[in-house]
């Protein structure tokens, strides 16, 4: 797969391959998410996703992890080698998984650390927080609670908030469904929808496969530390493999042929 770095690339990883000791978790990964686009990871337990996320963020290494090869280049820049809070003032933010809020903290004193490093003065960090509190007004109701007083949901909610006060302009997501009620999960996936539109890159990892091929425009499918498909979103929900494997076995009024052959989807898959 040729990869890009230049103008117009918001990520680029290329022939990622990571290991943690003796497992190799990821191989030869290669990926891409445009300026501004929103890119899908799929894939079921163990498959990756998370080391992938870890290893653009910085983090690998608190983890026990160690790139073998390959290269990570956000905004035409090189991330390898660089610390997470050089990564996240170049404008990488990650939402951590398990919506890892600090819980002792308020809920407006999260979103005060969320700005912490960005050496931005106190207007813009104002004008800021005035946005993230207009994506999330129940933030504002909230604002001197305890933020592990808060709900599954709403503490998703402040994880987002906290990483968009860093002002990303790529978003990395684990996993922000998981465990949410079906009402929640709707309401953080139209948030998402409306950051991306209002500019902000993402990569989303998500194992509910239907909420992201909705959501995003292009995904990635990752199985056993590999890309194994990738493709639009609508080709891959159209496809036969894809539905088998990740989306459940259609409806009985969903019969229809998938109107996309699989050969039009990559494949890296050895
Ligand atoms: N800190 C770690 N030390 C050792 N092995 C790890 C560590 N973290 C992950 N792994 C292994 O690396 C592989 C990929 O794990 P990873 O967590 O990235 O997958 P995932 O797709 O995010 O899975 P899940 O959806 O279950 O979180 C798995 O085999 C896992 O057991």
């Amino acid at each position: 797969m040729r990869v890009r770095h230049g103008p117009g690339v918001a990520l680029s990883v290329s022939g990622l391959t990571v290991d943690y000791g003796p497992v190799r978790a990821l191989r030869e990964v290669s990926l891409e998410v445009p300026e501004g686009g929103f890119v899908a990871v799929l894939g079921g337990n163990g498959a990756g996703k998370t080391t992938l996320l870890r290893a653009v963020s910085g983090v690998l290494s608190f983890h026990g992890g160690t790139v073998r090869d390959g290269d990570v280049t956000a905004h035409g820049r090189p991330l390898r080698g660089l610390r997470p809070d050089q990564i996240v003032a170049d404008g990488v933010v990650q939402v951590p998984e398990g919506r890892d809020v600090f819980a002792r903290m308020t809920v407006g004193e999260n979103l005060r650390a969320g700005a912490l490093g960005t050496r931005r003065d106190r207007r813009r960090t104002a004008a800021t927080r005035a946005r993230v509190l207009e994506l999330f007004p129940v933030l504002a109701e909230r604002d001197r609670q305890k933020a592990g007083l808060l709900s599954g949901g709403e503490q998703q909610m402040l994880a987002i908030g906290r990483a968009l006060m860093a002002e990303p302009r790529l978003l990395l997501l684990d996993e922000p469904s998981l465990g949410l009620a079906p009402i929640m999960v709707e309401r953080i996936a139209e948030t998402i929808a409306a950051i991306n539109r209002q500019g902000t890159a993402v990569l989303l990892i998500e194992q509910n496969a239907a909420l992201a091929l909705e959501l995003a425009s292009h995904a990635y499918v990752l199985e056993v530390g590999a890309v194994a498909l990738s493709g639009p979103s609508a080709e891959l929900a159209a496809s036969e493999e894809v539905r088998r494997r990740y989306l459940g076995p259609a409806s009985a009024d969903d019969d229809e042929p998938a109107d996309v052959p699989e050969r039009t989807l990559a494949r890296w898959a050895g």
